[in-house]
């Protein structure tokens, strides 16, 4: 009897900032195993997002595209709502809703794909969905976790529930306090991953990100030494972390970068602001946007584009529609009125834009997409992190890379726009501090490409990766 193919099943939580690197990857491995098959999944929701023009099949809304001569395939899971998740939704409950279907609907998709004559050999789930590991556990499937934010933040999760967890809950009130972890320089408990000190609280909106967390590790626990965890980085972006994993089989396989046409579940603004940035000088530019999920209030708002305007310099500016949508209508059209020097967008093609020469500089919320694309793009960095792993993100890029810097909000958590303007001339104006900088970014860019790049440290990864679910299959 032949063997079977290669065939991944790529799962993912439906965030954009999640979408993005599994799609990213799932390209990577179609370009890397010429015949291997992947099917892509997330939830029926982000789905029609991605896909709005696209008849369905009748067998589940299945959507097989030209790209790799038709290797790729979109076949989504249900998390048991109509509406998929919403701004004002309760996080708990649609992670309970979203765990109990999700685990459901994927073991069909895994029963469906074998009865087709296409078994899944391999499953690559990224975060917020321990279960997939043990839907393929199962059915005998080996499956892989795929971390999409630094390998540092990995080691915080992994050690807080390997043992560091009772000093951390029993600090997590005292921002400054200070702790370490393996492989790590010091950090205070303002560092670390909200979703490990505030979250800790059963009464928290976020209680079953920390619940969802723990069990995520103890999946790992349970793959024991099979356990494979991909991390979208690079051994040179993070050398001390990644000496510090230990027994457990971690792969950088990263930063994966934009390839094909679907991205995800936002569209973009029409690319008038491509023109626009044309028209720039060099270097000129600030970019600001906050990626998919963070939300702005109208001060803050008020706030960002008088530091913008005050900065001098030409700014692209995303606010995305639900944000405007926040604010009173009149008053979001009010924002197109005030702006002399910049342009605002509601979506734009991120990495189009951290590619054009006229972008001088990224003023970022620090998910980890963000940055990495910021670095792969050779762009200095205004680092304003808000939740989640963006701490640490911020202090890769400010302290490890000296690639940006560190903007401070005020007691109330607003950023000023004196304090914008600051943080804009410290990596822009003509100071030697500046321009070291601009040649830090020039130099990680370098890096980060012969990382990628055919032979470079993170390709041989995923060829390792490739190769071994090649062997899986046989
Ligand atoms: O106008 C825009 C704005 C954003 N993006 C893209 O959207 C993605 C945003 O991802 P990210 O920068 O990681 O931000 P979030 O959407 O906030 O991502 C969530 O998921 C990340 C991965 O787990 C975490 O690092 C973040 O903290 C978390 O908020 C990136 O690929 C951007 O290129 C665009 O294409 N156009």
């Amino acid at each position: 009897m032949s063997s079977p193919r290669p065939h991944f099943l790529v799962l993912t939580f439906p965030f954009q900032g999640h979408i993005a690197p599994a799609l990213r990857l799932a390209r990577r491995l179609l370009a890397e195993a010429p015949d291997a098959l992947v099917t892509f999944s997330t939830t029926e929701d982000a789905h029609r997002r991605m896909f709005p023009a696209k008849p369905c099949d009748g067998d589940g809304a299945k959507v097989a595209t030209d790209e790799h001569d038709g290797r790729l395939e979109f076949l989504p899971f249900s998390d048991g709502t109509e509406t998929g998740i919403l701004p004002n939704m309760a996080f708990n409950a649609y992670l309970a809703s979203f765990h109990a279907e999700g685990a459901r609907t994927v073991a069909e998709i895994l029963d469906a794909l074998a009865a087709r004559g296409r078994p899944v050999t391999r499953v690559v789930y990224t975060l917020l969905l321990p279960w997939a590991a043990d839907v393929a556990r199962d059915r005998g499937v080996p499956s892989a976790l795929y971390w999409i934010q630094p390998v540092a933040v990995f080691i915080i999760y992994f050690h807080y529930f390997h043992g560091h967890g009772t000093i951390v809950a029993e600090h997590r009130h005292d921002p400054s306090f200070v702790v370490e972890f393996p492989g790590l320089e010091p950090l205070t408990i303002g560092d670390l991953p909200n979703f490990l000190t505030d979250a800790v609280d059963p009464s928290n909106i976020f209680h079953n990100v920390f619940n969802t967390s723990r069990d995520l590790m103890e999946t790992l626990d349970k793959e024991g030494p099979k356990a494979t965890v991909l991390v979208n980085t690079c051994q040179e972006l993070e050398r001390h972390a990644l000496a510090a994993v230990g027994a457990i089989d971690v792969l950088p396989v990263g930063p994966v970068l934009p390839s094909g046409n679907v991205s995800g579940i936002f569209k973009q603004d029409d690319a008038e602001y491509m023109e626009w940035l044309d028209a720039k000088p060099e270097n000129s530019v600030v970019y600001v946007a906050f990626g998919s999920l963070a939300t702005m209030a109208r001060e803050q708002v008020d706030e960002l584009l008088l530091g913008l305007e005050e900065s001098g310099r030409p700014y692209l500016c995303v606010i995305r529609k639900d944000i405007k949508v926040a604010l009173a209508d009149a008053e979001a059209e009010m924002l197109h009125e005030r702006l002399k020097n910049g342009m605002v967008v509601e979506w734009c093609d991120q990495v189009q834009v951290l590619s054009h020469v006229a972008v001088g500089c990224f003023l970022t919320h620090c998910g980890w997409n963000s940055v990495l694309e910021s670095v792969a793009c050779g762009v200095p960095m205004v680092c304003v992190p808000g939740m989640s792993d963006q701490r640490m993100n911020a202090q890769l890029v400010v302290r490890d890379w000296r690639v940006g810097v560190r903007a401070q909000v005020d007691k109330g958590g607003v950023l000023r726009a004196a304090e914008v303007r600051r943080c804009i001339d410290e990596v822009m104006d003509n100071s030697e501090a500046a321009a070291e900088v601009r040649q830090m970014a020039g130099k990680w860019k370098q890096i980060v490409e012969e990382a990628t790049g055919k032979g470079g440290s993170s390709d041989r990864n995923l060829m390792a990766f490739v190769d071994d679910g090649a062997r899986s299959a046989v």
